[in-house]
């Protein structure tokens, strides 16, 4: 069995805990029956994946096929990683949607998406990652009574994201906690009307209005500031026509929106600028989490 999955990238600004959308950039895992349980990584950070004590998508892979079949797993798992870690494309979402969609399709036994997302929400309690890493596509998610109600819609072909990875990792918990804690009215008025239009203009495919109305007053200039280049990333990317320009999940990396057309001269400008920077055109995923069996 093959489990893909992909990146994510979260927020999209004012969106908070709220929207996300997937990218066409996938980890791939590969589970086969053994005798003794086995591990093969490569691909992004495999090193660093290799020396950890325990690996995290094994950990809620058995968690669950044990609760499922009342047996101890017996698999090799082969990963080819490409969503690097910490850099706010979703990595951990993406470990924890697989690991739970493996573990019910090794056990055999029948799950929605729905349920998926519902189970994930206990290793990551913000669903803005989890829901598009399972669905694909934009989605909106809300969190209430410990239960994510979402919507999705399609990203249409003619859109590509111009991402630019710095080489700076931003650990999500680290950031969280470093939150204010209150916001003036103003601020919050702010971010509900920008992601309120966000959220329309996917939903309608309106996306020339998205220039004008993307403004984040609760964590993204402050999470900027752990990395200065990032404001200039975004002037860049303005400038040169994307359609949006945001923070991506907690960071580091940055999102950019652009049409199809317009996408070689916002990368090619930002490659310019930012050579120690990862900087990549990639297409939308309305697939969400897939399995081959
Ligand atoms: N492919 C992977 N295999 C195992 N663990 C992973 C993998 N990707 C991410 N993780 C875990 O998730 C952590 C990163 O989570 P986080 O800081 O939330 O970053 P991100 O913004 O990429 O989700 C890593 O330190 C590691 O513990
Ligand atoms: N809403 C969360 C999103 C975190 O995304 P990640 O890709 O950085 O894990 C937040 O802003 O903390």
């Amino acid at each position: 069995m093959v489990i893909t999955v992909p990146a994510t990238s979260a927020n999209l600004g004012p969106g908070f805990d709220t929207l996300g959308l997937a990218l066409n950039l996938r980890n791939e895992i590969e589970i086969i029956p053994s005798e003794k349980q086995e591990i093969e990584i490569y691909g992004e950070n495999a090193d660093f994946l290799k020396k950890l004590p325990r690996n995290y998508f094994v950990e809620i892979f058995t968690e669950h096929y044990k609760y499922l079949t009342d047996k101890e797993p017996k698999f090799k798992f082969k990963f080819n990683n490409k969503i690097p870690l910490s850099r706010g494309l979703g990595s951990s979402s993406a470990v924890i949607i697989a690991a739970i969609t493996a573990a019910y399709e090794a056990a055999q036994v029948p799950y929605k998406k729905d349920k998926i997302i519902n189970l994930a929400l206990n290793y990551e309690p913000h669903p803005d990652n989890i829901t598009p890493a399972t669905l694909g596509g934009f989605c909106v998610a809300k969190l209430r009574k410990n239960r994510v109600y979402f919507l999705k819609k399609f990203i249409p072909t003619y859109l590509r994201a111009v991402i630019v990875i710095p080489n700076r990792p931003i650990s999500t918990q680290r950031s969280r906690e470093a939150l204010k804690k209150t916001y003036p009215l103003k601020d919050v008025v702010a971010n509900i009307s920008s992601s309120s239009m966000i959220t329309a203009a996917f939903f309608s495919e309106k996306f020339d209005i998205l220039k004008y109305i993307v403004e984040d007053k609760i964590h993204q200039e402050n999470r900027m500031k752990l990395v200065p280049d990032l404001f200039k990333v975004r002037e860049i990317a303005l400038r040169e026509g994307a359609l949006m320009s945001t923070l991506s999940g907690s960071g580091s990396t940055f999102f950019n929106l652009a049409y199809k057309d317009d996408a070689y001269s916002i990368y090619a400008a930002l490659k310019d600028n930012f050579k120690d920077f990862n900087v990549k055109i990639l297409n939308f995923d309305n697939l969400g989490v897939k399995v081959y069996n």
